[in-house]
Order: C-alpha cells, then sequence, then structure tokens
C-alpha cells in the first residue's frame, strides 16, 4: 500500500523503514532536506513541500502526519485537508490531544476527508520490535489502512496467547486495536502514557531506597551496599515486576549505575497532565499518576519554593532550624 508520511523524525522515519521493508511505498516529507534525502536513499519518494507530497500519491491518499503535537500538527493537518480531497484520509500518529482530533474528524468529515487518530507506542524501539497501536475513526476507513497497521504492528511473536480471548478481535493480540470513533485512540494512548509516568516513577523510587540502604542514618549492623544493576537484572526474570520498563532500567544501570550522565531534569509533553483532567472530569481517583506527574514538575526545580516555606513555617511555629543540606548519595 501507497502512503505519504510527514515528519522523518525518530518516529516517522522508522515507521517509513518498516514500511518499506515488507513491501509498501512511501512519498515522505519533512521540513528539513536531509532526513528526505535520506530515507529517499533507502527506496522512498521524496516530496520538497506538502504539496508536492499530495501531488505524488495516487488517490484515495493517505497522508500520516508524525510532527510535533500541538501547533505544527495542526497546522500540517489543516493545510492537508485544504490539499486533499473526499474519500483520501488523514493520519495523526502522534501525541495529540483527544479532543482536538474529535473536532478535527468533524470539520474534515464536510468535505468527505477521512481523519483517523492513531496513538502509536514503542519509541526508538518500533522499527525492530513494531509498534503497538491503539486507533480511532470511522470503521471504513480504518479497515482500508488495516495493511499498513498490520505491517507496523508488532504481532503474535513470543507472548503466549490469552486464554479465553477465542472468538475476540484477533487484532489486539497482533498489536492494534480499532478503539471507536475518531478521538478514542488518542485518549486511550493518552491513558497509557498516565500510566507509564506511575509504572516510572515506581521504579525511579524503588530503586532510590535500595541505593540509600547504605546511608549513614541506617544504624551500622543493618546497612545494605547493594547492586543495582544485578537486582534489576535478577527482577527481569520471573519476577512479579519485569517489564520492559525494567529491561530498559537493567540496561540503564548495567551502563552506568551512578547515571552521570542525567541532571534528572525529567521533561513531559502533556499526556499525563491530561490524563488527570480526564479523571478529574470523570471524579475518577487518580493518586499514583497525579503524583508522578507532580514529582516530574518537582524535578526541575533546584531549589522548591515551597519547600522553603516548608521550613519556614516549621521554624517559625518550633524553632526548628533547617540542618545544612546533604549531598548527593555516594
Ligand atoms: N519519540 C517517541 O518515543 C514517540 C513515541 C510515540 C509517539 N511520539 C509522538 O510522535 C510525534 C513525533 O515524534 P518524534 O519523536 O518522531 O519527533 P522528532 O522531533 O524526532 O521528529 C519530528 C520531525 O518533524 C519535523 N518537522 C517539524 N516541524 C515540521 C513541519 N512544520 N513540517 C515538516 N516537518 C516538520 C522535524 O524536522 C523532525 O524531523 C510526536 O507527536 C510525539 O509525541 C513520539
Ligand atoms: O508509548 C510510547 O512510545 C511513549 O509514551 C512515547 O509516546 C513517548 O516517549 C512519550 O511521548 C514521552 O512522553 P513524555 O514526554 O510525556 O514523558
Amino acid at each position: 500500500m501507497q502512503l505519504g508520511m510527514i515528519g522523518l523524525g525518530r518516529m516517522g522515519g522508522n515507521i517509513v523503514r518498516r514500511l518499506l521493508r515488507d513491501g509498501h511505498t512511501a512519498v515522505v516529507y519533512d521540513r528539513d532536506p536531509k532526513v528526505v534525502e535520506a530515507l529517499a536513499a533507502e527506496g522512498a519518494t521524496a516530496a520538497s513541500s506538502l504539496e508536492d507530497l499530495v501531488a505524488k500519491l495516487e488517490a484515495p491518499r493517505t497522508a500520516w502526519v508524525m510532527l510535533p503535537a500541538g501547533q505544527i500538527t495542526e497546522e500540517t493537518v489543516i493545510a492537508l485537508g485544504g490539499l486533499l480531497s473526499a474519500d483520501d484520509c488523514i493520519i495523526d500518529g502522534g501525541n495529540s490531544f483527544y479532543q482536538d482530533d474529535v473536532r478535527r474528524a468533524r470539520d474534515l468529515d464536510a468535505k468527505g476527508i477521512h481523519y483517523v487518530d492513531v496513538g502509536t507506542s514503542g519509541g526508538v524501539w518500533g522499527l525492530e520490535r513494531g509498534y503497538c497501536m491503539m486507533i480511532g475513526g470511522h470503521k471504513e476507513a480504518v479497515d482500508r489502512l488495516d495493511p499498513i497497521f498490520r505491517t507496523l504492528a508488532p504481532g503474535l511473536g513470543e507472548i503466549p496467547r490469552t486464554p479465553g480471548r477465542d472468538g475476540r478481535d484477533p487484532r489486539a493480540e497482533q498489536g492494534y486495536i480499532h478503539a471507536g470513533p475518531s478521538g478514542s485512540g488518542h485518549f486511550v494512548k493518552m491513558i497509557h502514557n498516565g500510566i507509564e509516568y506511575g509504572l516510572m516513577q515506581a521504579y525511579a523510587e524503588g530503586f532510590d531506597i535500595l541505593r540509600h540502604a547504605n546511608s549513614p542514618e541506617i544504624p551500622e549492623g543493618r546497612r545494605f551496599d547493594l547492586n543495582l544493576g544485578d537486582i534489576a537484572e535478577v527482577w527481569r526474570r520471573g519476577s512479579v515486576v519485569s517489564s520492559w520498563l525494567l529491561d530498559l532500567t537493567a540496561a540503564a544501570l548495567a551502563g552506568d549505575e551512578r547515571l552521570e550522565g542525567f541532571s534528572g531534569y525529567v521533561e513531559d509533553s502533556g499526556e499525563g497532565r491530561w490524563t488527570i483532567n480526564a479523571a478529574i472530569e470523570e471524579a475518577v481517583p487518580a493518586t499514583v499518576l497525579s503524583s508522578a506527574l507532580y514529582r516530574r514538575f518537582r524535578s526541575r526545580e533546584d531549589e522548591s519554593y515551597a519547600d522553603k516555606l516548608l521550613s519556614a513555617m516549621r521554624q517559625g511555629f518550633g524553632g526548628h532550624k533547617e540542618p545544612p543540606r546533604r549531598g548527593p548519595a555516594p
């Protein structure tokens, strides 16, 4: 099948590569001509603009947008909407806010253009492992794009089949679902990322406690100098907390247990915040996910005004002086 790809960064470039490997064809555009040239050398057709990309696609056309979410994606979807015709399809595979999808799908529907939102997970490993996809849109469009999704998905692989799923939609165990109408794909991906924050935070805190088990504050007879790399490794094998995030943790600790290459400033791209907004709207308690999000905010402050205020109040009511700040653990 033929696909137009706009945005050839860490995700879009490898998605195209995985499609080319499986016999699909691609017309590719990025504002950076160097990445366009690189993919053209691997067999894609280069486009020099959105107009050129649309002109090089055969009808009914499919254009996959894999750009930074927000304004850039919004402008590109609007521009494509002006260039494409009825029965063409726009896919947004980035981490867009699901309410934007609902609006865009409604606007494009008026022109007969399909809009499909694809929450895409797998990061830079997707080329080899495949991408887990959570898809929203009209059945007609999603079914038409099935050859693309089938190639991009991981497939059954070595994961044992879940008992009791016979007769259910086989796409889920291949690594993709049609979640529902437009917006639902990104809604599911949003919650996936909210969970991602919580899981990451749980591992981070657990390993931090292990690391401080030799702290001078612990009575001497029960201090432990633990090998975190080995603990991460052994937990990967048969333990209850094994997971891909733990695999990545083990790899990071094997490389440099002191994590010297990181400052610990943890960004967020929005999905965690939207997850909490959804929880509030639904009145669903999301204590772990909220606290993981707030911990990221705290990670960006060397000195916290709130913490200073805590110290000031404590000193005020009890005369408690701040002890000298302890340095980082060895
Ligand atoms: N990196 C990940 O692990 C990951 C995983 C899943 C989803 N996503 C989402 O996928 C989308 C793309 O992520 P990425 O990691 O590939 O980003 P990236 O920054 O690696 O790549 C973005 C690409 O878009 C190009 N670009 C920017 N503005 C453009 C414009 N106006 N027109 C054409 N090209 C333009 C850039 O030159 C770059 O090549 C984002 O929405 C992101 O949230 C990322
Ligand atoms: O499932 C995935 O492949 C990741 O979740 C992916 O979507 C990406 O790495 C996030 O955008 C990072 O999100 P934050 O910047 O919010 O941590």
